[in-house]
């Protein structure tokens, strides 16, 4: 089982010893029983049994008790394993293939499946205690009677048969209810990000709060009464049996087989003393259930717990970065669609395509940087040569799905202005997450200083390249600026760039993020300044500022990057500064139909 594996690859040891712990408290359990039975029974009765009886009650309390407490830490090791795996499997994933999930997927996993989980890998080790004790109960009913022993085992055999039939519908419950916790997130999600305009409008605040959240919210407790009835009655089927089969053996078998009285006693005893792990081992069962619908979702997701994606694999050697960047695009394209289809993404995907081995899942193009080696040096399927389009070329022409950019040959040197222009959806912006790595072209390549990028320079290549996307994100701490001096260098800036009355830093902290859209440029601008990479693009910055700083950035910020040889790639509406650019295209369709390049 998928939870035990992982259980054991968190500490196998400590498994190894709340087991052993189990076991003996088990063991000891059943010790106990058989010496109150000896009291209960008619005489002779066994000697030192209030010295005995002592003993093995204090090896179930050490035994109890530290299983316990090995269980707390074994579980709290685990979340936190599972917390830094999925945040690590985050990261590391694919661009294309995270914007293909979308944030309430990634959301929920981090949240639900990991309480699901978490409460699973709980149950899992005080199973193995509930089972322990409950095999030392049926080895010793062996010894009270063969013919009570087969009659109990073919009862509770029966009735785990009839359980489990409940159980499969059970669990098709808790899987439907699991994808309905990701819409239920996206209705969180818009219902915090879309405030303003649920305010503003009665009408479709009633309408989003009925319809979706409430609707899903609505449907998710039928689904959980729903799951939570059947396998009470699943439950209570099991204890029907147990108790026919216990009638069978009282008022049956013992007649037929004129047990005698003693034997009986002990019988009883057992069954008593069996009830308590028997329901413990039934109440989580649900847990179980839930664990393992957690972890096929997070599997289904790409975002394995055992295997790395690739990207957290990509070579990275500490190479200085280029002194300056001529990037090229050599028949370059790329092509979003398929993301619904893509492997494992819901019920009703596809299965992943042959060779794939839970590996990291390919970019929503069908390619990803390629690696030859697993994290723990499991050898991947062979991949195609480094450096060459992976994969063979895909025929984009029979595909129509889903937009395409390219195929682009693009050249931008150092020291030079390149507007990149055109409508919306043009794939301005497609263009820039493909030339600072974050995009892998489907065909061509993209090469830096007549490098090729492939597996092996993609990790050192990003580090070329600043970027201010339209989805920017402000970190408040200036995070992975390992020099000195970095407050008065931020400092600085923030009186460059106009916003020292409102946000001061202290020790690599900004004191506020809570600022207008235009300031929040300004604070991401400066990051790119602090960063001084040779490729620094931008997406739309100047569209939220005044036309007095916009003045500053076209024709002062930009010189500024241009004297300093920065490759700099400017996506603009702008056309009042296109005369600025040393490089103008324009994109329309994803094809580029307009490339000139200024005579200075
Ligand atoms: N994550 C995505 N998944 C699927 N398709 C996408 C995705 N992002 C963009 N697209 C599609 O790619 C096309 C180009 O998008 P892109 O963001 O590159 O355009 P753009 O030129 O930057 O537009 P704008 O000027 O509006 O920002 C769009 O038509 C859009 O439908």
């Amino acid at each position: 089982m998928q939870l035990i594996r992982f259980l054991i690859s968190v500490s196998w040891l400590r498994i190894v010893t709340i087991i052993v712990a189990g076991l003996v408290c088990g063991a000891a359990n059943t010790y106990l029983l058989t010496l109150i039975n000896g009291l209960v029974s008619p005489m002779p009765h066994p000697d030192n049994t209030i010295a005995r009886f002592a003993l093995t009650g204090l090896v179930v309390l050490v035994s109890g008790i530290s299983s316990q407490i090995l269980l707390i830490r074994l579980a709290q090791d685990a979340i936190f394993r599972l917390r830094s795996d999925l945040s690590s499997g985050v990261v590391s994933a694919p661009l294309a293939h995270l914007e293909g999930l979308g944030t309430h997927r990634l959301m929920t996993t981090l949240i639900e499946d990991v309480r699901s989980l978490s409460q699973a890998v709980t149950a899992i080790p005080s199973i193995c205690i509930d089972v322990a004790t409950i095999v030392g109960s049926f080895i010793f009913l062996v010894t009270v009677s063969g013919p009570i022993f087969a009659v109990t085992i073919a009862g509770t055999l029966v009735s785990i048969f009839c359980v489990e039939v409940f159980l499969t519908r059970v669990r098709n419950i808790y899987r439907e209810a699991r994808e309905n916790e990701d819409v239920l997130i996206r209705s969180f999600q818009a219902v915090t990000l879309g405030i303003k305009e649920l305010k503003l409008h009665r009408g479709r605040r009633r309408d989003f709060m009925n319809r979706h959240l409430l609707g899903t919210a609505r449907s998710l407790r039928e689904q959980n009464i729903d799951a939570g009835s059947k396998f009470s009655i699943a439950q209570g089927l099991g204890q029907t049996f147990q108790l026919a089969t216990m009638a069978l053996i009282l008022f049956g078998i013992a007649k037929w087989l004129d047990l005698p009285r003693d034997v009986m006693v002990s019988y009883v005893l057992v069954t008593t003393f069996l009830s308590m792990p028997m329901q413990n081992f039934m109440h989580r069962i649900p847990d179980l259930l839930r664990g393992d619908v957690a972890l096929k979702k997070i599997q289904a997701m790409e975002l394995s717990l055992e295997t790395a994606h690739d990207e957290e694999l990509l070579p990275f050697t500490d190479r200085p970065a280029a002194a300056e960047a001529r990037l090229e695009l050599t028949n370059a394209s790329y092509r979003y669609g398929g993301e619904a289809s893509q492997p494992g993404l819901g019920p009703g995907g596809p299965p992943p395509p042959p060779g794939h081995r839970g590996g990291p899942p390919p970019d929503v193009n069908g390619r990803q940087w390629v690696s030859h080696r697993g994290k723990a040096g499991r050898p991947l399927p062979p991949g195609p040569p480094q450096g060459a389009p992976h994969g063979p070329p895909p025929d984009d022409d029979e595909d129509d799905s889903g937009f395409r950019l390219g195929p682009l040959d693009l050249v931008f040197e150092p020291g030079q202005i390149t507007f990149v222009i055109g409508g919306n959806g043009s794939g301005k912006s497609t263009l820039a997450k493909l030339i600072t790595g974050l995009y892998v072209p489907r065909t061509g390549s993209v090469s830096l200083n007549d490098e090729r990028i492939d597996h092996e320079n993609v990790e050192w290549f990003r580090q070329n390249s600043s970027a201010i996307f339209t989805d920017f994100h402000l970190f408040e701490d200036y995070l992975g600026f390992d020099r000195p001096g970095i407050d008065n260098e931020v400092r600085r800036y923030l009186e460059e760039l106009e916003i020292a009355h409102k946000v001061t830093v202290q020790d690599g902290r900004l004191s506020t993020i809570a600022l207008s859209q235009g300031q929040r440029k300004r604070l991401a601008l400066l990051t790119t300044l602090l960063e001084d990479r040779q490729i620094v693009v931008f997406d739309e910055w100047a569209a939220d500022q005044e036309p007095r700083f916009r003045d500053v950035f076209y024709k002062e910020i930009l010189a500024d990057l241009k004297r300093r040889r920065k490759t700099v790639i400017v996506i603009t509406h702008d056309d009042r500064y296109f005369d600025i650019a040393d490089q103008l295209i324009k994109l329309d369709f994803g094809r580029v139909v307009k490339s000139s390049v200024a005579q200075r």
